[in-house]
């Protein structure tokens, strides 16, 4: 059994789902479908999503909920003439919206969660319908038959009892048609994963019902090494580890989302990446291990929207229980962290920037003013990570000298080096006016003239 899941650009429009149709039917294994809200029909167009969290904070600000709510409905619509299916689903969807505008809105955020998850659940509807009106037996399958989340506030990640749910799914007869990026807490209150989580939702029916295989359908033929927006032609992967997958999917591959690889890891089930518009392209296989080649860099990502807590102490480094007192502090504030490359006498904490306040700054800085008599301590804001990726960068020398002199032919400082125990990342803090020029500069150092599949 396969589960397969098809991003936003492979349900944006009528034209796609008809092949995903064609791609469902090719493979009679293929017996689970997850599917995202329509995305993006051409560059500059609006993901439903996005029309949906519009829509939302019209309904929270008594905006123009009318307009914004027929915007959402027009999408589905068009696909639904095009695809000619029972036109009643339309109706269904727009007084699907109108409830779920017509929502408590005493928690902003269980809200905003409920009219977003609204895009996958109503395209998963329509597209079991449309299935159905060529033959395709399917069911839309809804996750309050078994995807139970944690509770509101902490980040949303499916509990254990979740996979022994919806492992009843391997025994149905129609092709299951489920909705990506929600599940329900046990009391019923509708939670969606991150954004780009519906490749989170894949994972956890692939783990559910042990598939031999999670397809991930994309809009692209393979991962590259880089992203292909940023590095010209980049080389394609044909192979790639869990683990060097998670450190570019975490740090800008949008291609994947990091967590999605968490319940097919435990398992080991393969994952493929695939091209809804090219199927017969054998994609990216995401393996346990993989045969190493000469090269040792796999890819190369880079992500903006980092900050740093920098702290220094005289004899730091003898002072028992400061780091983490350090990171109790942050804790405290729900702030999670990524990095803490540290000196004798000074340490900085590398934070995604969207998890700070004006407010939340000011407390951290002063309790650890008073609380461990720092030195000196302040926020500074707009970094990039770059991250080199490669489960053969182990075995080889010099590949650090290389980077930073790639970086150095930019212009741009290194703030940051951080290299994990693993070995399989390296993990340079720049400032983010020059991460594109990076990124180049080091595709350039590590991959050309390779530029062949
Ligand atoms: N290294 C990479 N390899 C492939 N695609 C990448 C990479 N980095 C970023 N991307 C982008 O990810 C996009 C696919 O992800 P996404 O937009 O989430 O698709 P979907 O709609 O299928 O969920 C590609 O169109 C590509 O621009
Ligand atoms: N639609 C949601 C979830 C998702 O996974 O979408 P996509 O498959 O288009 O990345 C989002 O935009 O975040």
């Amino acid at each position: 059994m396969i589960v397969c899941k098809f991003g936003g650009t492979s349900v944006a429009n009528a034209e796609q789902i008809r092949k995903v149709a064609n791609i469902v039917k090719s493979n009679p294994e293929r017996r689970i479908v997850a599917v995202s809200a329509p995305g993006k029909r051409f560059s500059d167009d609006i993901k439903v999503t996005d029309l949906l969290i519009d829509l939302a904070n019209a309904a929270l600000k008594n905006g123009d909920v009318e307009g914004k709510l027929q915007k959402v409905v027009n999408r589905y619509k068009e696909i639904i003439d095009d695809l000619e299916i029972d036109q009643t689903i339309c109706d269904i969807i727009a007084q699907d919206l109108q409830e779920r505008v017509n929502f408590d809105k005493a928690n902003v955020d269980l809200f905003v969660d409920n009219l977003k998850a609204s895009g996958e659940d109503n395209n998963a509807k329509l597209i079991a319908a449309y299935f159905n009106s060529i033959g395709l037996k399917a069911k839309y399958v809804s996750p309050k038959e078994g995807l139970v989340v944690n509770d509101f506030p902490e980040r949303t990640f499916a509990l254990p009892e979740a996979y022994e749910n919806l492992s009843k799914l391997r025994d149905c007869e129609e092709i299951v048609v489920f909705p990506g990026f929600f599940g329900y807490t046990k009391d019923g209150t509708l939670r969606t994963f991150d954004r780009g989580g519906s490749d989170i939702t894949g994972s956890i029916l692939a783990a559910a019902v042990k598939a031999v295989l999670y397809e991930n359908f994309t809009d692209v033929d393979c991962v590259f090494s880089a992203n292909p927006k940023v590095v010209n032609d980049p080389v394609g992967i044909k192979e790639i580890t869990y683990r060097e997958m998670r450190e570019l999917s975490y740090s800008g591959f949008s291609v994947f989302h990091d967590e999605a690889l968490m319940p097919v890891y435990k398992l080991g089930i393969p994952v493929t990446i695939k091209n809804t518009n090219n199927p017969s392209a054998p994609g990216t296989k995401i393996l346990p291990t993989r045969t190493l080649n000469s090269r040792p860099v796999t890819g190369i990502s880079a992500d903006s929207g980092f900050s740093t807590l920098y702290v220094s102490k005289y004899l730091m480094n003898r002072e028992i229980g400061f780091g983490r007192k350090l990171l109790q502090i942050i804790e405290e504030e729900h702030i999670s962290y990524e990095h803490t490359p540290s000196g004798l006498d000074d340490i900085s904490v590398i934070i995604r920037s969207h998890q700070l306040t004006p407010e939340a700054e000011e407390r951290i800085t002063k309790r650890i003013k008073e609380e461990l008599q720092a030195d000196d301590v302040y926020f500074r804001h707009g970094f990039s990570m770059i991250v080199i990726v490669g489960e053969g960068m182990r075995n080889n020398t010099g590949l650090a000298a290389r980077a930073a002199s790639a970086i150095s032919s930019t212009g741009a400082n290194i703030e940051m080096i951080n290299q994990g125990p693993s070995e399989v990342s390296l993990v340079f803090g720049v400032l983010s006016d020059k991460e594109n020029q990076i990124l180049r500069a080091l595709y350039e150092e590590f991959f050309s003239p390779i530029s062949v599949y």
